[in-house]
């Protein structure tokens, strides 16, 4: 029971890191609050309300105090009227006021919050999506999945929770701490004295608490991590009559939790005992001192009621401190990072789609042009050394070269996923630079390896090559590639779902989707990757048909694995270790005794 109790609490929330709350990270803070700017109108309506319904929250103790005072025939209340009736009745109309009041600054808090988050989300999204490729080398996808997940969430809470809630406690205490006053300096004095130290102890018990059933969680994972190990490897457990060592490991382990779980209790115990001393405690000393001065007929029994109700508001509000400090550190902290992927510098995509319309037409001339490439990621490992070659518009150059040579490093280099360190691309004789982004991306095309298909329909997943085409365009494009015949022996055909929760299509006819989708962008350049794991013939047959069908009237570069595709190649470029060692037709190339070519040719079939 004591554990349950010890290993309560939200995970996801206490792994979010907490940030130092200083001028910067405030300015951070205030950064990302312009976004809610637009919303601004019912911002500032809400926090009326809130004000409000803070205020007349601070009046109930009014409403009580009267309330006896006025059965005991004492009126006290200048503003309230004398009888029970009518005080009753006032307050029953505060009351309604205050339920209206706090109905909509609940629904406009939100409503700011959730638009302004999405306007978050959606820009932290694009920007993601807009990094350039090296940003994405060098972090993991779970990271920044978190960051627009858990992250974004935090936010949300902020402006949603944390923040109402901190003003709302803020004018619940100098409120409170001023009514105290008002109904007695004496008094409050007292209580005054008292109370921080208890909330000090209070929160740092507590701390020190929370460390303990953080100590006695870890522990218990520990001791599951024993429990996997085995069963993971229950053969080499059996195989070594290793049963009784491992039972001893999980049971020293579950000792060490009980011996920290009780240890917790025994602080808990103790924290319960002292909140509940100390809390009682005070409330008797207030009501006692109280009381001795309603005999001096220095305080009537209403106002002492009062009192007692504004030290508990006090108290509370004091209390909660801690908690929403602690959030609004884990927001700063989730906006420093949100910040972070917003303050990159992204690629030059619009988010409307009309801008990205291709301006400077591409023939299909390509060049690489001594191009020397590292990746930012490894800059002491220069992957292309010097490389060098034309493709006229309408050529086929295949690539070949061992594993690690660089091959698919150019294709990337011909996306524009990286820059040359040294040297440059040009298309149709002008250097890449002159060119924006998106009319060469638009103007290219590749047919990777591994092709992914999204979770949608075969018709979406054709039409991800030219979201503007028609359904006729769509099956024209597929029946080119050769895609058209299997598409429709599935009983939805086109509306097929693909991907997780849908069918899974075999390498071939991924890759005749791949195809049907380049075919729909009838781009100027092509970028084959060749699949690398071999297809049986017939989907080979196929694929390559598609693939002779794609290749039509565009620049190609081929990345070929294997040999016998690219023979009828233009041109045939060898690289090896980031090098051009031999370039040329096959003939030229299948005649040089030494060369690479021959060799590698002579691995994959008789050279003929
Ligand atoms: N994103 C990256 N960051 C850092 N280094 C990379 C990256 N991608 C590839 N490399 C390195 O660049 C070199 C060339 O890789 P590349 O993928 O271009 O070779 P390849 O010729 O296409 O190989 P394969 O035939 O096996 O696909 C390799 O040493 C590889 O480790």
């Amino acid at each position: 029971m004591a554990r349950g109790r010890l290993n309560s609490g939200n995970a996801a929330e206490q792994d979010l890191p907490k940030a130092k709350i200083n001028s910067k990270s405030l300015k951070q803070v205030v950064r990302l609050l312009s976004y809610i700017k637009p919303y601004r109108g019912r911002f500032i309506a809400a926090m009326l309300f809130l004000f409000m319904s803070s205020l007349v929250g601070l009046a109930f103790p009014q409403f009580l105090g009267a309330l006896i005072d006025a059965a005991q025939g004492k009126h006290k209340f200048s503003f309230l009227p004398g009888t029970l009736n009518g005080i009753g009745l006032v307050a029953l109309v505060v009351l309604l006021a205050q339920a209206f009041v706090s109905f909509f600054r609940v629904i406009w808090f939100v409503q700011v919050a959730e638009r302004s988050l999405a306007d978050i989300r959606r820009d932290t999204y694009f920007k993601l999506i807009t990094l350039p490729m090296n940003f994405f080398s060098n972090r993991r996808v779970g990271e920044l999945n978190s960051r627009i997940s858990a992250d974004l969430s935090q936010i949300q809470d902020a402006i949603t929770t944390t923040l109402a809630e901190m003003i709302r406690q803020l004018i619940l205490l100098t409120g409170g701490i001023t009514f105290l006053i008002i109904v007695s300096p004496k008094l409050t004095l007292t209580l005054l004295l008292m109370m921080p130290v208890l909330v000090v102890i209070a929160v740092v018990f507590g701390r020190f608490i929370r460390k303990l059933s953080r100590q006695a969680q870890d522990k218990l994972a520990e001791s599951n991590t024993v429990v996997e190990e085995t069963l993971q490897g229950i053969a080499n457990v059996k195989a070594f009559v290793n049963e009784a060592f491992e039972a001893g490991r999980y049971n020293k382990n579950l000792r060490d939790v009980v011996k920290l779980a009780v240890k917790g209790a025994k602080f808990r115990g103790l924290f319960a005992s002292f909140v509940v001393f100390c809390l009682f405690g005070a409330i008797v000393a207030v009501i006692w001192y109280g009381s001795v001065m309603v005999n001096h007929h220095e305080l009537t029994i209403g106002k002492l009621i009062q009192f007692v109700i504004y030290g508990v508001f006090v108290a509370a509000s004091m209390g909660s401190f801690p908690e929403l400090y602690g959030n609004m550190q884990k927001a700063v902290g989730a906006s420093e990072r949100v910040l972070e992927i917003l303050d990159e510098e992204g690629e030059e995509v619009s988010i409307n789609e009309a801008d990205n319309a291709i301006k400077q037409k591409i023939e299909g001339n390509l060049s690489f042009n001594n191009v020397v490439f590292a990746y930012p990621s490894r800059p002491e490992l220069t992957v292309l050394k010097d490389i060098s070659f034309d493709a006229a518009a309408g050529q086929k150059v295949a690539i070949v070269g061992p594993s690690g040579s660089g091959k698919s490093t150019m294709a990337a280099l011909i996306l524009q996923f990286y820059h040359p360190q040294s040297g440059f691309i040009s298309f149709d004789g002008k250097p890449a630079a002159d060119y924006s982004l998106t009319d060469i991306r638009n103007q290219v095309a590749i047919v990777p390896q591994d092709v992914m298909l999204f979770g949608g329909t075969i018709l979406e997943n054709i039409a991800y090559g030219k979201l503007s085409a028609s359904k006729e365009e769509i099956i024209q494009a597929a029946q080119r590639a050769n895609a058209h015949q299997f598409i429709m022996s599935f009983p939805e055909g086109y509306d097929t779902v693909v991907g997780e929760r849908g069918v899974k299509l075999s390498g071939g006819q991924r890759q005749r989707i791949a195809i049907a989708r380049a075919l729909l962008k009838n781009p100027a350049i092509l970028i084959l990757d060749e699949a690398t794991s071999s297809l049986d013939s017939e989907s080979e047959r196929l694929v390559q048909e598609a693939l002779e069908e794609l290749m039509k009237n565009r620049t190609s570069i081929i990345i070929a694995h294997r040999l016998s595709t690219i023979r009828e190649a233009d041109k045939i470029i060898v690289l090896e270790k980031g090098h051009i060692i031999e370039s040329g037709n096959h003939q030229e190339l299948i005649s040089n005794e030494q060369g690479l070519y021959r060799y590698l040719s002579s691995l994959q079939f008789e050279v003929g």
